[in-house]
């Protein structure tokens, strides 16, 4: 299977200090890859290089290919256009991708509206219409047409993450960066997210690479695992294998906490 994202050697610094270094995996066409590690062992960074969004004074050298267009050293015009083609993020805060000051519909629209473009598909209103409608729907959100007239404070945690997958959706990319979706939420609604991830991924064919430190999470999203300590890549793998039998010395410590969590729950119960 050809790879939509390809990591070659990696290595990213910001003010004279190397944050990942030499990292290299890759995702094939509609699987789904989690990237674990602690806080700081540079999952977001290595996510935010691969679609070309690292923030002003760091660096990327090495080689990452979305789709098959080169992101390290490329320009932001050329980079525009892949993201949301290619490549589409959900993010840990919803807020981060909606606007405080437009209702959801109106939010949705913007993007379905830029991809029918794209595709060179009709702009008439009843179409956009029904695809925003439909997308919301998608996410199963209750009563779309009432959240789409909603603002964003209007509506719950985990509708607004729901909303922000809509609009990751809406650009059809072949790629999806989840980065920690589920954290900000409780328990219920992180299940409910994962669930609904897990079918849109299945059904629309998209891969998925998927970030978070929390291993029960990443076993259910994920079918392989990368785990990143302290910026490099210590061991990856099928899930299965690399939870049951870690080889490195770090992932052995990341489930034995993960364990650890769950023998309270079982004690407490
Ligand atoms: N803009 C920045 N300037 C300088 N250093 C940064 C910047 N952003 C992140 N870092 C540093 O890079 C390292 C990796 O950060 P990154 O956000 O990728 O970690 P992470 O694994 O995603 O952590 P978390 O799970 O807490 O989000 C950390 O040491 C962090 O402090």
């Amino acid at each position: 299977m050809s790879d939509i994202l390809k990591v070659e050697n990696l290595t990213i610094r910001a003010g004279g200090r190397v944050l990942v270094s030499d990292v290299s995996f890759s995702v094939a066409a509609g699987e789904r890859v989690g990237l674990i590690g602690e806080s700081g062992s540079g999952k977001s960074l290595t996510a935010l290089a691969s679609i070309g969004l690292l923030a002003d004074g760091m660096s990327a050298d090495g080689s990452v290919r979305l789709g098959d267009r080169q992101i390290v050293g490329a320009s932001d015009r050329e980079l525009v256009p892949l993201r949301g083609n290619v490549a589409a993020t959900v993010f840990q805060e919803p807020l981060t991708a909606l606007d405080p000051l437009m209702k959801i519909g109106r939010q949705v629209t913007e993007v379905v509206r830029r991809r029918r473009r794209r595709d060179g598909l009709s702009l008439d209103r009843s179409f956009i219409d029904g695809e925003v409608i439909g997308l919301l729907e998608r996410v199963l959100l209750p009563d779309p047409a009432r959240i789409a007239n909603s603002w964003p404070h209007e509506i719950s945690g985990g509708q607004r993450q729901r909303a922000a997958i809509a609009m990751a959706l809406a650009c059809r990319p072949a790629l999806l960066i989840a980065d920690e979706p589920t954290t900000a939420l409780d328990v219920t609604t992180q299940a409910e997210i994962l669930k609904l991830l897990e079918g849109l991924v299945q059904e629309s064919g998209m891969a998925l690479l998927f970030i978070s430190h929390d291993l029960p999470v990443v076993a259910m999203a994920a079918e392989r695992v990368v785990v990143l300590q302290q910026g490099r890549l210590v061991e990856q793998g099928p899930v299965g294998e690399v939870f049951r039998r870690p080889r490195h010395a770090y992932t052995q410590g990341l489930l034995a906490a993960a364990r650890s969590f769950d023998q309270a729950l079982r004690n407490a119960l």
